[in-house]
């Protein structure tokens, strides 16, 4: 139970690179100059003893990965979970449910086209085709006559670490020899070498630009195949001969409203306050496409992040003290924000997915069972209910 005297506790779980490059000290000075501690959790040793934490900040993701092949970093991840389950009243950013969705590019792209179908297309927001290749067997040949058009974008299903970002073009069938699964062929959308990055930071979120692929003509061509590293392309400072950006033929940013709805839609569906989408304009269509959705991003081009955090962080700790205030005069208990997006989403005009999601079913199935294989979490889409 928080102690409304105590001195409030915020427990980070990053490495010293991402905490460099987000500019960390700047947010952790904001909290202390505010009367909150920050303490470094170390996960290697029992997180009780450490602090009595309202608030963890983390980036688990490679843990998380190696966790599937790894017995101690499943331990680890493990010890968090249990003590999250024992501290009802931690808040976590972001929760470990989420996370596992946006670490398989399978059920980011369920779930993106889940959200895209409850729009019926009406916003003008979609995410381009897809297929998923789990193994060599699939009859891949048929899967793209079928659904997708050329040329194709290969990505691998793990959306983190070292290989995650190793892509490769494919123009034509004889290309798709090459794919190595379990990946995902998604349609490539024309988009004039521009991609838009949303960083979101809680209830704020910052739009920024930065280059992308060039146009390739659509339909099957006997260009070869291209492989490339998405680090090299759609960094602030790339400058990749594929990201030459053919003259603009003026289709415009996406709008705020499109963003917003976006936003919205993935925040509510995800019960995430920090993570980033990277956007493109159909140079076709003008339609807006959501390409990847990552947990915890670089933010490189937010000035304000570590001012947006901190914002957020006090909402989130204020709202937890109303809630214990109110809880401890009435019988019900805290529903920890883990489950506030899902529980949101549910009341979001659909099933309530607490129904079907109780904490019991996702914390210790998942953590207890398969929590490194990236669990299948199953969003059905008459789960999911929310407006783009
Ligand atoms: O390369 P960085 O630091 O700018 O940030 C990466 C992000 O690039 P961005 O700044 O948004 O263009 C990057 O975004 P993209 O996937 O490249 O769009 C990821 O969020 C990446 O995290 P992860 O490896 O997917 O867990 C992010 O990596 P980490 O910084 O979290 O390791
Ligand atoms: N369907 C697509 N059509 C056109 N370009 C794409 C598509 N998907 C990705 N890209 C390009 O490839 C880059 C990397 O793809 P993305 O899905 O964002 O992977 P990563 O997680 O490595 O950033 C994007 O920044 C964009 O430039
Ligand atoms: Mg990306
Ligand atoms: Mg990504």
């Amino acid at each position: 139970m928080p102690s409304l005297q105590r001195r409030k506790t915020i427990g980070l779980c990053l490495n010293e690179k991402k905490k460099r490059k987000l500019g960390f000290h700047v947010f952790e000075e904001l909290c202390r100059n505010h009367g909150y501690s920050v303490i470094d959790i170390d996960l290697t040793q029992p997180i009780s003893s450490q602090g009595t934490f309202d608030l963890i900040i983390h980036k688990i993701s490679d843990l998380l990965v190696e966790a599937g092949q790894d017995l101690a970093s499943h331990h680890l991840v493990q010890r968090l979970q249990v003590y999250l389950d024992t501290h009802p009243y931690t808040v976590l950013l972001d929760p470990l449910p989420a996370l596992h969705i946006l670490l398989d590019r399978f059920q980011s792209y369920r779930l993106l086209h889940t959200l895209e179908s409850y729009s019926q297309g009406s916003s003008g927001i979609f995410s381009p085709p897809c297929v998923e290749l789990v193994t060599k067997n699939c009859d891949v040949v048929t899967l793209v006559r079928t659904r997708l058009t050329f040329p194709l974008i290969c990505k691998t299903r793990l959306a983190h670490g070292p290989r995650s970002h190793q892509m490769s073009l494919i123009f034509n069938e004889g290309g798709l020899s090459e794919v190595k699964p379990p990946c995902v062929l998604q349609s490539f959308i024309n988009h004039n070498a521009t991609l838009y990055k949303v960083f979101v930071v809680g209830s704020q979120h910052f739009v920024v630009q930065r280059p992308s692929l060039r146009n390739f003509p659509l339909g099957e061509t006997d260009q070869s195949t291209i492989f490339f590293d998405s680090n090299q392309v759609s960094k602030a400072e790339s400058c990749s001969y594929l990201s030459e950006a053919v003259p603009s033929t003026g289709v415009a940013a996406p709008s705020d409203s499109v963003v917003n709805q976006v936003v919205q839609g993935l925040r509510e569906a995800l019960g995430m306050s920090l993570f980033g989408v990277d956007l493109i304009v159909d140079t076709k269509t003008g339609r807006v496409a959501v390409i990847d959705v990552n947990a915890f991003p670089g933010y490189d081009g937010v000035a304000g992040f570590c001012s947006a955090l901190f914002s957020h962080v006090e909402k989130v700790l204020n709202i937890g003290n109303k809630a214990s205030a109110t809880s401890s005069e009435s019988s019900e208990t805290h529903q920890p924000s883990e489950h506030a997006g899902l529980q949101a989403l549910g009341s979001f005009r659909g099933t309530r997915l607490s129904e079907q999601w109780p904490r019991q079913t996702l914390s210790p199935k998942i953590y207890k069972k398969d929590i490194t294989r990236h669990p299948y979490i199953d969003l059905r889409a008459q789960a999911v209910s929310t407006d783009w």
